[in-house]
């Protein structure tokens, strides 16, 4: 089965641990160049694919540490270019002789880095920098340096406080550099990169989405067969819209989409998503209307990862129900003297990539936060096999396929939606009663935000049902009602986000027709928390 590193020239990220290294891979792909972050503790061996080029990311540890984690030896045996940043250059010297110490002067922001000069005559400068000057802006992040450089590297680049700030091997094409160019404060830091990946490692800029499809749709019917049939989780969702249209161009009417009514929708939104996928798009669509059972099982749970993990089990549940019907019909057709259909084996899902880096880091999974319920929230003996032909994609890069796949623009720009909706919106117990109040205060919100034409500025906004009572006055009456939270982010990637500064008077009236226009509401609250410290869901 090609993969996705069959196809493409790849540089493989060993993670160690850094807050930035899904930063080098989104880079390298900035740069059409397909890039893959693996733990540290991947043994070189064991890979099934050979990269041009291996990235050594920066870490929490100093490589003096008992506990440091350790690079594979064999990253230095496979003859393809190696790049060390910060921990990873230390690790590289660490390994090859050279000496790394505690520094005097931590180095926490801005440095001004001078590119030395080499060669005979002393003026050119290493293929890592070609091009960009004597000297550049770059940011630093770390407390120890190398105090000596292996034997067999020179020294390529220096700041005032760390004299090997960047290095190169005399022979071999191995790179440290103690700054990080993954991040925007190092300006330069793109081209740093491009300058390894494209020009060192001589990656081809081949990684676009117009290759993504046609390679995609090759291996999904591939995996699938001739008479496979796939069942898709379908929520109208960006991702699941984009995973479920590739699907269709795939594989055709042997896909089936399934969007559940869970019961925590947004208003009307089971419609809508019904319209849009079967008149729009062209994917046939059913709708299952499972609130019932999910309200149920949701009654009197207040605990947020308890309502996670029940609609995540309840999902799989119906699906695997779902994928039972779908072959009993087809079973009936086939008795009936119709051709023999294949088996419902695969569900597809619109897992993306930063849901898959959060699993990887090199400890195992990093500390759980909250648990994703298409990723943590899954069946153990389910039944169906997994296809996600996103799961190597950022969200932005998804919306590029959208776009190419023809999804409508509206459709491409969609604020995410989690899988387990208002129920971990609503704090405290879910009932309809609740969802019904959500819902009003929710697309009264998102009306205004689009009428004022803020809905693409924002990243992601919604209302929040909080579990109190507060007293207000109505029509000289006194009230003792709940209260709304509004939240709206900006973000990249949804792993740090901002809040929104709205202009007042769209606040002002989205308090003004909350209050009025929802019954049991007489409080609209603005959250002002970024994350970190707080998440963009409230539960
Ligand atoms: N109501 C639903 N019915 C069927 N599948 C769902 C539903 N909600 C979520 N899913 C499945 O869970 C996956 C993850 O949900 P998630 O919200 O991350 O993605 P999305 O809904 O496709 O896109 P977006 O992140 O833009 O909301 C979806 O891709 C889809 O496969
Ligand atoms: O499909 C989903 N299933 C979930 O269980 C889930 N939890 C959070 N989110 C979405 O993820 C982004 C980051 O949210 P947090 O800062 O709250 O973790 C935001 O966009 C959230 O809406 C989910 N999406
Ligand atoms: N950002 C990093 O990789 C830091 C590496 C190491 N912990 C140091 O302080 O120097
Ligand atoms: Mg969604």
């Amino acid at each position: 089965m090609a993969e996705i590193h069959d196809q493409f020239d790849t540089i493989l990220i060993l993670d160690f641990g850094s807050q930035y290294s899904h930063l080098i891979t989104r880079r390298c792909r900035e740069l059409n160049v397909y890039a893959e972050l693996q733990p540290c503790t991947q043994k070189i061996k064991d890979i099934n694919f050979k990269p041009k080029g291996i990235i050594l990311s920066g870490s929490p540890y100093s490589v003096y540490d008992n506990d440091a984690p350790r690079v594979d030896p064999e990253v230095f045996t496979l003859g393809v270019p190696v790049l060390g940043i910060c921990y990873g250059l230390q690790e590289m010297a660490w390994n090859l002789g050279g000496k790394v110490t505690k520094c005097d002067h931590r180095e926490y922001g801005f440095a001004q880095l001078g590119i030395s000069k080499i060669g005979s005559g002393n003026t050119s400068v290493d293929a890592l920098f070609e091009g960009l000057g004597e000297e550049m802006q770059v940011w630093m992040s770390h407390g120890d340096q190398l105090s000596s450089i292996p034997e067999d590297f020179h020294v390529i680049g220096q700041t005032p406080t760390a004299p090997f700030a960047a290095i190169a091997h005399n022979s071999k094409p191995f790179y440290g550099i103690q700054f990080h160019p993954e991040v925007t404060h190092s300006p330069r830091g793109r081209e740093v990169i491009g300058r390894f990946v494209l020009n060192i490692c001589e990656c081809k800029p081949s990684w676009t989405m117009e290759e993504f499809i046609g390679k995609e749709i090759a291996r999904i019917r591939a995996i699938c067969g001739t008479k496979g049939r796939v069942i898709g989780a379908v929520s109208g969702g960006v991702d699941s819209t984009v995973a479920a249209k590739l699907m269709h161009e795939a594989i055709g009417d042997r896909f089936h989409a399934i969007m559940v009514d869970n019961g925590v929708l947004r208003l009307n939104e089971a419609k809508q998503v019904h319209t849009m996928l079967n008149e729009d798009l062209g994917v046939n669509l059913t709708v299952v209307d499972a609130s019932e059972l999910f309200l149920s099982r949701l009654k009197d749970i207040e605990d947020p990862e308890q309502k996670r993990k029940i609609i995540g089990n309840t999902f799989i549940n119906i699906f695997e129900a779902e994928a039972a019907k779908i072959e009993a019909a087809a079973e009936e057709e086939e008795k009936a003297g119709g051709d023999k259909k294949g088996r419902v084996e695969w569900l597809l899902q619109g897992t993306l990539y930063p849901d898959v880096i959060e699993s990887i880091s090199f400890k195992g999974p990093s500390a759980t936060i909250k648990t994703h319920h298409n990723v943590g929230g899954l069946l153990k003996d389910m039944k169906l096999k997994l296809i996600e032909p996103l799961r190597e994609l950022f969200k932005d890069e998804v919306r590029a396929l959208g776009r190419l796949l023809s999804i409508p623009a509206h459709l491409v720009q969609r604020h995410p939606f989690p899988g387990p909706g208002l129920a971990i919106r609503i704090l405290g117990p879910v009932t309809r009663e609740q969802v019904k109040i959500l819902q009003h205060a929710d697309n009264i919100y998102i009306e205004e935000i689009r009428k004022a034409n803020l809905y693409n500025e924002i990243s992601q906004a919604f209302a929040v049902l909080l579990p109190v009572k507060a007293v207000g006055v109505m029509g000289d009456k006194r009230t003792y009602e709940q209260v709304i939270a509004l939240r709206a982010v900006q973000s990249e990637d949804f792993m740090t986000a901002d809040w929104y500064v709205f202009p007042a008077d769209v606040l002002r009236r989205i308090s003004s027709r909350i209050t009025n226009e929802v019954e049991g509401i007489n409080r609209v609250t603005y959250d002002i928390s970024s994350k970190p410290p707080a998440t963009v869901e409230w539960l």
